[in-house]
């Protein structure tokens, strides 16, 4: 199981300042949606470039024009980008396609899937390397967890690994390493904590410790 930390509400100088002190502890450093629209993806590029060693990922959340933006954010250094899977087929096999060129990988976020069983299934088949359940800020707000739709896709999914996302805290982690996902997503879990280190330390050993 690996972990990676969402970087969603910072700057760039914020977003190097906290990878700095708790890298030693994540697998993957995810540059957030709302980080590329404020920064763009000169963000990925100076993550990549300050932290060689960590996996990153750009949230794109990918709708049309897939292979295009696959190829601009492979250029910036991601290693991993995301595409939503209410997308069209074509755009996530034309992702999956550029991505495979570039040497890099496609995770697919079920955000707002209603078909979740019957789509993870198809998407599975197009090849995509990540299916990630994922509760978003919204429906966080309302009391909703992604752990039903992470058992959902663990039944159908042979292929791709699964992760999952969304709200997660170091309370909620037990049930979450629980269902032995492959990727662990954790924003304001670590982000949001006064001591980001010591969280992001508790929460690595809880992962190893639940392999
Ligand atoms: O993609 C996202 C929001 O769209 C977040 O990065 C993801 O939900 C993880 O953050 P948090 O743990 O704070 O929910």
């Amino acid at each position: 199981m690996e972990l990676q930390l969402a970087l969603d509400l910072v700057n760039i100088p914020e977003a190097k300042k906290l990878v700095k002190e708790v890298e030693e502890y994540v697998d993957i450093v995810e540059i957030g949606t709302p980080v590329i629209i404020n920064e763009g993806l000169r963000a990925v590029k100076e993550i990549k470039q300050e932290f060689p060693h960590l996996k990153v990922l750009a949230d794109l959340k990918i709708m049309d024009a897939a292979a295009y933006e696959v190829m601009k954010a492979s250029e910036a250094g991601a290693d991993i980008i995301t595409i939503l899977g209410v997308a069209e087929d074509l755009s996530i096999k034309g992702a999956v396609e550029e991505a495979k060129k570039q040497g890099k990988k496609i995770l697919v976020d079920m955000i707002g899937v209603k078909n979740l069983e019957e789509r993870a299934k198809e998407v599975d088949e197009f090849g995509v390397d990540y299916i990630c359940v994922h509760t978003g800020y919204d429906l966080q707000a309302v009391g909703k967890n992604s752990l039903e739709d992470l058992a959902t896709i663990k039944r159908v999914v042979k292929n791709a690994k699964t992760a999952i996302a969304g709200g997660i805290k170091l309370n909620t982690l037990p049930e979450v390493i629980k269902a032995k996902p492959d990727l662990i997503i954790v924003g304001g879990g670590i982000t949001g904590q006064e001591d980001k280190r010591a969280v992001a330390a508790e929460m690595k050993k809880m992962i190893q410790q639940g392999e």
